[in-house]
């Protein structure tokens, strides 16, 4: 039975780059003190900076030419673990980017994806946050594949890709999770908030779970009480049939669970939507 080994490092921000770059490497070695078997390891979105419109264009760097796409190459291929580096701003000619990159074992770059759907919300007295005065959205589905020689059952597998405001959007997950892709895992750094958190952060990764029967992975910032923008924590994952089979609490933490991957396709088979859908009807 192919297993997957995962784990999320809720790990909290500091406004200096470095300190970041220091947290991931401390909670990366906690965590495979822990489970030396681990195969994929996620970072949070913005890992390397605090979380504000006000901040993306101070901290933005090319990908992959910049120090924070290097840190992570060389963290993946030191620790000989497949990564997902959170999000960082990544700059460009045609302007700013909310981005997350993706390494194998060997440090390679194998996967880049832009946030598609900037965080543009008012909620009247609670929280307004307007990604798109700074940020510019990506245009594409992101899918990669991994294996992974560390695990004692070696295995294969297709992983979407999104970035938080991205998990709202069911459209994103079914093209990641169907065919062709038929991805077995989707997986979103994200950083949910103290309002949008409570009400939707959990029901939103079984939903995705449940209308795709494949895992969800939810990596957020752990809650800093003095940032300006309070992170809901709580990072998750969720098992085809819609359980939540690990769950994180507020705080700096790591979160590892193993995966059963060969739970895909028996749920696919036992509850067959993918050869049930009438698209002849919604269309
Ligand atoms: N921060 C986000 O991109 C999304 C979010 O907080 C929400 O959807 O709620």
């Amino acid at each position: 039975m192919p297993k997957l080994n995962i784990a999320l490092l809720q790990l909290k921000t500091s406004p200096i780059k470095h300190e970041n770059f220091t947290s991931a490497r401390r909670l990366l070695t906690q965590a495979l003190t822990k489970s030396p078997n681990l195969d994929l390891v996620v970072l949070p979105e913005c890992f390397n900076s605090p979380y504000s419109i006000k901040l993306f264009r101070q901290y933005c760097e090319p990908i992959p030419s910049g120090e924070t796409t290097h840190f992570l190459s060389n963290l993946a291929k030191e620790f000989n673990v497949n990564l997902i580096g959170g999000s960082y701003p990544e700059k460009t000619p045609e302007g700013i980017y909310n981005t997350s990159t993706v390494f194998n074992q060997q440090g390679e770059l194998i996967a880049k994806h832009r946030k598609v759907h900037l965080f543009d919300v008012d909620i009247p007295g609670k929280i307004t946050f307007q990604e798109s005065k700074v940020l510019q959205p990506g245009s594409k589905s992101t899918v990669f594949d991994i294996s992974s020689q560390r695990s004692k059952t070696p295995f294969k597998t297709t992983v979407g890709l999104g970035i938080c405001y991205d998990l709202r959007f069911p459209e994103l997950a079914h093209k990641m999770a169907r065919q062709p892709h038929s991805s077995s895992l989707l997986v979103y750094p994200g950083a949910f908030n103290t309002i949008t958190g409570p009400l939707h952060w959990e029901l939103l990764a079984r939903a995705r779970a449940v209308d795709n029967q494949c895992f969800v992975a939810l990596c957020s910032p752990a809650r800093d009480p003095d940032a300006k923008y309070l992170a809901y924590g709580h990072s998750i994952i969720v098992d085809p049939v819609g359980r939540v089979i690990a769950e994180a609490g507020e705080g700096e933490e790591i979160l590892t669970c193993e995966i059963e991957l060969d739970d895909v396709n028996e749920f696919r088979k036992n509850v067959p939507l993918n050869e049930q859908r009438r698209f002849d009807v919604y269309e």
